[in-house]
């Protein structure tokens, strides 16, 4: 894989370098709520702006359906990288169209341009491949090299992150780097025992992860919105909580090999439930209650790990000697509900293990509850990404970088 170091000693003046990064973050009510993911892109974008390239730095942001949709504009993103380099970035309000190349062609050595939400064309997730690449031939005309740097989109077979490279010299980020170098580690010679964790709300991409981690791990710890499809599999009552139906035989077996191999998995004892999600913006309060895990209502939805399940999964935290964490332990953007995550970050803490936070919202919760990032060993900005490395898969915009 090359890297941005071999890009700046080959040159970038006034060449137009196209970065993908990953500037999908975490927004309430319009505005950013963490902005750890544009930070870790920075050194990638200042490194080439220093340089004298005309940097066109493009991206996701959240799930729209193929199609504009200003819920999940780019512009505030573009606003907060601007003010992090301490100079105007221009934003181009389409993706691929006359404001894109208008944007593009206005930039002079070491400006730098944000272009719209890659996601409001529907050629960038396309499962065909002539779709995609008809949209990665358009994007294609907007640079003459690209960079890869958007580590938490690596394991998405997408136009920017699989098929553009192809088009253009590429080259990895400073950001992808850093990322891959660490998780390595963890594939190559992990120290034991080895605990992941899993929690948050991407149930269905990150359920199929489990069946390689049961092969890996010696320990692992359920929560979040993770934890009721665990729970649905064992016969309880799970009452109105996230549930991945589809997955409930893959999950007994998983449950039946943990038992078979020695795996110890780890589900919550008890739970925080309410009637409904908590609303988020108001931040009114939500009045949990505390129930045993095999005693859901059915009325109820499970919000966070209860208190006892804190003192459990800090108990299995004290001897480990790795521990991968991704995923909150609960809907930690409210308070009534920030609990389970809170102990879990501070049991990994005093835990002598060598830990790696994985995930968007995992790296934001660490930083929002205001726990020191510096304390824990890697904080990685990509969830899935990361899960998807340490399985061992290939990915496409990794894979796609080399060569
Ligand atoms: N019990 C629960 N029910 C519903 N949502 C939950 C529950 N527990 C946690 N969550 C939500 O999970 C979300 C984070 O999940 P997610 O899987 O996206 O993690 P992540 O760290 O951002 O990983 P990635 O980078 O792959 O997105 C948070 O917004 C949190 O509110
Ligand atoms: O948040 C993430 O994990 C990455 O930005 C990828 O987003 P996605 O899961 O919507 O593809």
């Amino acid at each position: 894989m090359k890297t941005i170091d071999e890009l700046l000693a080959e040159g970038v003046d006034g060449k137009r370098v196209f970065v993908r990064a990953d500037l999908n973050v975490p927004m309430a009510d319009g505005l950013i709520t963490d902005d750890g993911r544009i930070r870790a892109v920075l050194p990638t974008v200042k490194a080439l702006a220093d340089a004298g390239a005309k940097v066109v730095v493009a991206s996701h942001l959240g799930r729209p359906k193929g199609a504009p949709d200003p819920a999940f504009s780019l512009l505030q993103a573009a606003e907060r990288l601007g003010e992090l380099l301490g100079t105007p970035v221009a934003f181009a309000q389409d993706t691929v169209g006359p404001a894109a190349h208008g944007a593009v062609d206005g930039l002079e050595p070491g400006q730098v341009a944000v272009i719209e939400n890659l996601r409001f064309n529907a050629g960038e997730t396309a499962k065909d491949d002539i779709e995609r690449g008809e949209f990665a031939d358009r994007l294609a005309a907007l640079a003459d090299v690209y960079v890869g740097d958007g580590f938490g989109a690596v394991h998405r077979k997408h136009a920017s992150v699989f098929d553009l490279p192809a088009r253009l010299p590429h080259y990895a980020g400073y950001l992808i780097a850093t990322e891959v170098g660490v998780l390595k580690k963890l594939t190559e010679d992990v120290k034991r025992p080895y605990v992941v964790a899993l929690g948050g709300a991407k149930v269905s991409d990150k359920l199929a992860v489990i069946d390689e981690l049961l092969g890996k791990a010696d320990r692992l710890l359920i929560g979040g919105g993770m934890a009721y499809t665990f729970l649905k599999a064992q016969g309880h009552e799970i009452g109105v909580s996230l549930l991945q139906e589809d997955q409930l035989p893959a999950v007994t077996e998983y449950i039946e090999r943990a038992a078979k191999t020695g795996v110890e998995l780890v589900l919550p004892v008890d739970v925080l439930v309410a009637p409904a999600f908590p609303d988020l913006s108001s931040k009114a309060p939500a009045n949990p209650t505390t129930v045993a895990a095999d005693a859901i209502p059915a009325d109820s939805m499970g919000l966070d790990i209860g208190p006892e399940s804190r003192k459990l999964y800090a108990s299995k935290l004290a001897d480990a000697a790795t521990v991968f964490w991704n995923g909150p332990m609960g809907v930690f953007e409210h308070p009534d509900y920030a609990e389970g995550t809170r102990a879990f970050a501070q049991a990994l803490l005093d835990s002598p293990a060598f830990t790696v936070v994985g995930g968007g919202d995992s790296a934001a919760a660490v930083r929002q509850l205001d726990f020191d990032e510096t304390a824990f060993g890697h904080i990685s900005t990509g969830g899935g990404a990361s899960l998807e490395y340490l399985e061992g898969k290939t990915l496409p915009g990794l894979a796609a970088l080399e060569d």
